[in-house]
C-alpha cells in the first residue's frame, strides 16, 4: 500500500497562532494592561524543566510578564500554600501554573484545590473540571486545548470517529477524552490495567498517547491510516529527547503523525499562552 506520510507540525501550527496573540497582547498593552503568566517549579523534573524553559521563550516573543517561581525540593506544603495565595491575590498575574508533578511530601489535590479557579491556567482546579465535562468552561488543560487546535488545524475529521487515548491522567488523558467526545467521538480511554492493549489501541482512527515510556507504541498498536498524536516527552537510550511513539516504525502506516520534539509541546505552549491572553482581555474588559 502506497501512504502519503504527513506530519502535524506543531511549531508551524504554534507560529500561524503566534501572529495573532501578539496582535491581541498589542492591543491590551495600548490599553495599558500586560498579560502575566507565573509559573512554580518544585525541584528539576526534566520535562518540566522543558516546559518552563520554553513558555518563558514564548512568553517573552509575544510580550506577555512571565514569572517564574523556583524552589528546592525541601519546600514545606504550607510554604507553597502561602505562595499560592500571594499569587491569587496578585493583579499582575492573570494565570499561575504548579508544575507538576510535586514531591512526594506534598499533597498534589491539596495544591491544586488552593489555586483560585479564575486563575487556573491548567484547568486542573475541580470546577474548571467540573465544568470541562457538563460545559461552559472557564479554562481548560493546555495540552488538551493544544491537541484539538492542532487536529482543527489540519482538518481532521473527529466526529463519529473511535479514538483510543493511552494514558489517564489529569493532566492528558482524561481532559483528551473529554474535549474528544465533546466533539462526537467515540472514546476509549486505556492505562496500565487495560488487558490486550494493542488489539484495543488498533481499534483507534486517532490514536493519543500519553504514558511516558519511550518509544513504546509500534506498529503493532496501530491501525493503517490512523492518525497518532504522540504527547511522551521522554527520552530514549542516548538521552536524546523522544516520544511515547516509535516514530521510525509507524511512519509509513500512519495517515498523520505529531513528531517530538514539535508537536503537541508546541501547541501546549500556545493554548496556555492563548488562554492567559484571554484572561487580560476579561480583566482590561472590567
Ligand atoms: N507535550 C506536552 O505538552 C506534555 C507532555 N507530557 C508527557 O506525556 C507523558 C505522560 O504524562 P502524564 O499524563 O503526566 O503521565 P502520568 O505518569 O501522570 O500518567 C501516565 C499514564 O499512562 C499509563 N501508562 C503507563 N505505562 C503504561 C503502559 N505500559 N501501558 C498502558 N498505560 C500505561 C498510566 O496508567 P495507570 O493510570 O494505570 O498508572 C497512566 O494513566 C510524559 O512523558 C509527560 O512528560 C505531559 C504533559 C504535557
Ligand atoms: N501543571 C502542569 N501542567 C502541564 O501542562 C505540565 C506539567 N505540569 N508538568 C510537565 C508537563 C510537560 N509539559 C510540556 C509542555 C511542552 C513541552 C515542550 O515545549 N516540548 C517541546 C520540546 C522542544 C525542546 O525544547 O527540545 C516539543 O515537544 O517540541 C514539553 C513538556 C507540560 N506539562
Amino acid at each position: 500500500m502506497v501512504n502519503k506520510l504527513e506530519i502535524l507540525d506543531g511549531k508551524k501550527v504554534a507560529d500561524a497562532s503566534d501572529k495573532k496573540m501578539a496582535k491581541r497582547v498589542a492591543d491590551l498593552k495600548n490599553q495599558n494592561v500586560t498579560p502575566g503568566l507565573a509559573v512554580i517549579l518544585v525541584g528539576d523534573n526534566s520535562a518540566s524543566s522543558i516546559y518552563v524553559r520554553n513558555k518563558k521563550r514564548r512568553a517573552e516573543k509575544l510580550g506577555i510578564n512571565f514569572q517564574l517561581i523556583h524552589f528546592d525540593d525541601s519546600i514545606t506544603e504550607n510554604e507553597l500554600l502561602e505562595k499560592i495565595e500571594q499569587l491569587n491575590n496578585d493583579e499582575t498575574v492573570d494565570g499561575f501554573i504548579v508544575q507538576l508533578p510535586l514531591p512526594d511530601h506534598i499533597d498534589e489535590e491539596k495544591v491544586i484545590q488552593a489555586i483560585d479557579s479564575k486563575k487556573d491556567v491548567d484547568g486542573f482546579a475541580p470546577k474548571n473540571v467540573g465544568n470541562l465535562w457538563t460545559g461552559e468552561p472557564h479554562t481548560l488543560p493546555a495540552t488538551a486545548s493544544g491537541i484539538m487546535m492542532m487536529l482543527d488545524f489540519y482538518n481532521v475529521d473527529i466526529d463519529g470517529k473511535n479514538v483510543v487515548i493511552i494514558g489517564r491522567s489529569n493532566i492528558v488523558g482524561k481532559p483528551v477524552a473529554a474535549m474528544m467526545l465533546a466533539k462526537n467521538a467515540t472514546v476509549t480511554i486505556t492505562h496500565s490495567h487495560t488487558k490486550n492493549l494493542a488489539d484495543v489501541a488498533k481499534n483507534a482512527d486517532i490514536l493519543v498517547v500519553a504514558i511516558g515510556q519511550a518509544k513504546f507504541i509500534n506498529k503493532s498498536f496501530v491501525k493503517d491510516d490512523a492518525v497518532v498524536i504522540d504527547v511522551g516527552m521522554d527520552h530514549d537510550e542516548n538521552g536524546k529527547l523522544c516520544g511515547d511513539v516509535d516514530f521510525d516504525d509507524v511512519k509509513d502506516i500512519v495517515s498523520l503523525i505529531s513528531p517530538v520534539p514539535g508537536g503537541v509541546g508546541p501547541m501546549t505552549i500556545t493554548a496556555l499562552m492563548d488562554q492567559v491572553i484571554e484572561l487580560a482581555e476579561g480583566r482590561a474588559n472590567g
